[in-house]
């Protein structure tokens, strides 16, 4: 045993201990988050060529949150998003929802966590609904296949369906089927349906995709009052560009990367206020926003400069205040 593993008094821990010590008071990445992405990796291969779709994302979600990801066409945003409603598996990193480890499913597993613990809703709309169902049979159908059966059952689930079918202020379409309904109505219905098993979490891809903006904004709205209303986590993958108005937090990914981040705020008038801010990663790696590296023409590498209150970034040029 070295000298420094040897108590030498009362008082003096020895260095396994305070070891222990810092291990255990640093919390891990993301310990307490609801989603948790760290270090995230898909890498496809299709005929010999590596397609890296996600190349190292980090993402922390809480529990209640409502949260958009954008990015442009590309970007990995439904990669993202197929990784965490458990369609599939990435290639390396850490992925957890729920206190779910989404690398360590079995198929039983899986099968449980897209039935109970996620709900989704599809860009298109026929995706998310049977057509021959009305709306309300297709709110009851995921509490069937979850095994809710019996009289007392069904008429909890038929009592849920209309109730979740009010909470989205579709109640007048209970009795219609999908093609009787706007897109709008549609999607509102999708999002009751993603609903219905009471998920802990709900994940969108493009759902105003199809929609006009009128339409766009009821949907938003339902999403917004399923997270209010009952607690729910939500993640839209969506282009809508108004979308930092609508949630409390927009990710922006580029390159397979989180890059930026829009945090929404109302000001002491009431009035919405979005600031968008740079990611910096665990390891301190930011992604510059590309138009300002062009604007000033950085290539390669930056100088930086520390000042008193902030970090300066200048091109890899002698500026005129420096000596000849
Ligand atoms: N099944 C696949 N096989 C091979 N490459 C894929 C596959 N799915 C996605 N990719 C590639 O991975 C990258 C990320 O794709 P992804 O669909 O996640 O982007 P996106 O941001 O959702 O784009 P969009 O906004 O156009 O839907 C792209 O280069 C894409 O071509």
């Amino acid at each position: 045993m070295s000298d420094l593993e040897t108590s030498t008094g009362l008082d003096t821990p020895t260095l396994s201990e305070l070891e222990s010590e810092a291990v255990r008071a640093r919390p891990a990445f993301g310990e307490h988050s609801h989603i948790l992405c760290d270090n995230l990796v898909r890498i496809y291969k299709t005929e010999g060529v590596e397609v890296v779709a996600l190349q190292g994302l980090d993402l922390l979600v809480d529990k209640g949150e409502l949260i958009a990801v954008v990015g442009a066409s590309g970007s990995g945003k439904s990669t993202l998003l197929n990784v965490l409603s458990g369609l599939d598996v990435p290639t390396a990193g850490v992925a957890r929802v729920a206190g779910t480890d989404l690398l360590a499913m079995t198929a039983k597993d899986r099968l449980h966590y897209r039935r109970q613990v996620v709900g989704f809703i599809w860009q298109q709309t026929a995706r998310n609904l049977l057509p021959y169902l009305t709306a309300r049979e297709n709110v009851r159908l995921p509490m069937r296949l979850a095994g809710r059966r019996g009289r007392a059952s069904r008429a909890a689930a038929a009592r849920r369906a209309d109730e979740l079918l009010e909470l989205l202020e579709i109640g007048y379409c209970a009795g219609r089927r999908p093609g009787e309904l706007s897109g709008g109505e549609q999607q509102r219905v999708a999002i009751a349906v993603a609903l219905a098993n009471e998920p802990q979490v709900v994940l969108a891809d493009e759902p105003t995709g199809e929609l006009d903006s009128e339409n766009s904004e009821h949907v938003f709205a339902a999403l917004r009052r399923a997270n209010r209303e009952l607690g729910v986590t939500a993640v839209i993958v969506t282009h809508d560009p108004t979308v930092s108005e609508q949630v409390d937090r927009t990710v922006g990914i580029r390159d397979g990367r989180t890059s930026s981040e829009t945090l929404r705020r109302e000001d002491s008038d009431g009035a919405i206020i979005a600031e968008e801010y740079a990611v910096l990663d665990r390891v301190g790696r930011l992604q510059l926003p590309r138009d300002f590296t062009s604007a000033l023409a950085m290539e390669r590498r930056v100088r930086l400069e520390l000042e008193r209150d902030h970090i300066g970034v200048w091109p890899d040029r002698p500026r005129p205040e420096d000596p000849q």
